[in-house]
Order: structure tokens, then sequence, then C-alpha cells
């Protein structure tokens, strides 16, 4: 089956989870973008919700599928995020950013009572560390910062090679939060909450894409069908 209609048919699984009068965090990247769209529908039909984007891409796509929008400066918390990932392991910590979201990500995930995680059955893995860790930095002190990285890839038992995300102009790629974006290729993370522990303290690190205890649910889209895992 067509790799779109897989994400297209977790993102219809998660939308069976949306009620009227809930508030909701809109994920980014194509899965993400499945969602919206259905939402959009399903608000066309006369569904109340209002949504908050985790990036300006998804803000136009929510805007264009008449989803009403709010902040997180406007109200409290969100009932559920609906997000993908590029990677995800069994006890639904996660690897995100591939799509340079995971800052606004992460902050609207953390201010939800549930976070469904939406994907193809390909994102799934035992452990993670295939997809490169996305590492969103402060431009200054770049140099400095890769050093401190290096050292907590050691720390935590991974190695790899950093390379700065170019954008599409040859130059960095910058961020909705005006920052840039390293890859990591660490192949392999046997330990990821001791990673993201470590990477949370250098202090040009704005934020890492290791999603550590955030996700409830996963929904995942396969051949055979769908298959939902709670977190423990
Ligand atoms: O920054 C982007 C996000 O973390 C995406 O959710 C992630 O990259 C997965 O994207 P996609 O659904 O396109 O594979």
């Amino acid at each position: 089956m067509d790799k779109e209609e897989l994400k297209r048919r977790a993102a219809a699984r998660a939308l069976d989870e949306v009620r009227s009068g809930m508030k909701l965090g809109l994920g980014t990247g194509s899965t993400a973008k499945h969602f919206v769209e259905l939402l959009g529908e399903r608000v066309r039909d006369g569904l109340d919700v209002v949504g908050v984007p985790t990036s300006e891409v998804t803000r136009a796509d929510a805007e264009r599928c008449g989803i009403r929008l709010t902040t997180l400066d406007e109200i409290d918390r969100l009932d559920i995020t609906v997000d993908g990932a590029d990677e995800a392991d069994g006890k639904l910590d996660l690897i995100k950013g591939g799509g340079g979201a995971l800052l606004r990500e992460k902050i609207v995930a953390a201010a939800s009572d549930r976070m469904i995680v939406i994907a193809d059955e390909s994102k799934l893995v035992d452990t993670l560390g295939r997809f490169p860790l996305p590492i969103e930095v402060i431009p200054f002190g770049l140099a400095a910062t890769r050093r401190a990285l290096q050292l907590a890839f050691d720390a935590a038992g991974c190695a790899g090679e950093l390379k700065l995300r170019p954008g599409k102009d040859g130059h960095a790629f910058v961020t909705d939060g005006g920052h840039w974006i390293v890859d990591a290729r660490l192949g392999r993370i046997p330990d990821a909450p001791r990673l993201a522990q470590l990477l949370s303290a250098i202090p040009g690190v704005v934020e890492h894409g290791l999603f550590v205890g955030m996700a409830s649910t996963l929904v995942l889209a396969g051949a055979t069908g769908i298959r939902t895992i709670e977190r423990a």
C-alpha cells in the first residue's frame, strides 16, 4: 500500500479520539498534514475545536482548512497533540525534527494532556538512532557547541558525525525560532534518556529531537492494518 495512504489511515485513527470542545496541538510534517486536512473536513461538518500549530507551515495549512487557531498564551493546557515522528521505539520514545519543527513541537506536546503519535509502521525501530538526531542550536559559538555535543555523545555511549543542516539557499536552514539545526548521525542511541539529559545541559543547545516520556499513544499504520501502542 502507498505510504501516503498509510499515513492518512494513522491520521484518521487519531481523529477518532477528537471530540467537540477539545483544544488540540497540531503537529508538523507530512503525516501531521493528513491529520490537519482530515480535521478540517470534520470542522466543516460542524466539529468545534481550536488548535495550536507547531510551525508556520502547519499554521498556514490549518488556516487553509478552516481550523480555528489559538496560542499557548491564550490557553493553559491542550487536550491532545497529534504529531508525526521520524522514529519511535517500543517504549514510545521518539526522534523528531526531520522537518525542523522540534522546538515548537516539544513546547506544544509538553502543554498537552496526551500526545498521540501517528506514523506508518516503517518508523518503529528497536533502538533509536538510525535517523539522524536533529539538534537545534544557537549560531553563536557553534564550534564550542559542537565540541560539547561530541563529549555528550561519548558520555552517553554513542558517536557520530555532526552536520549543519543546509537550507534551500545554500546557507544554513533557519528554524521558525531563528536558530540552526545540526543533525547527528549516531546510528544507535543505547540510552536515549541519558543522552537527552546531557544535551539539555549544553548552553548552545536550544532543544533536541529526543522526545523521551512524552508520547502517550503510538498509532502505526501498516499493510495489514492499524496497531496502537499505549504508554505502559
Ligand atoms: O520537524 C518535523 C517533525 O518532527 C515531523 O513530525 C517529523 O519529521 C515526521 O515527519 P513526517 O511525518 O513527514 O515523516
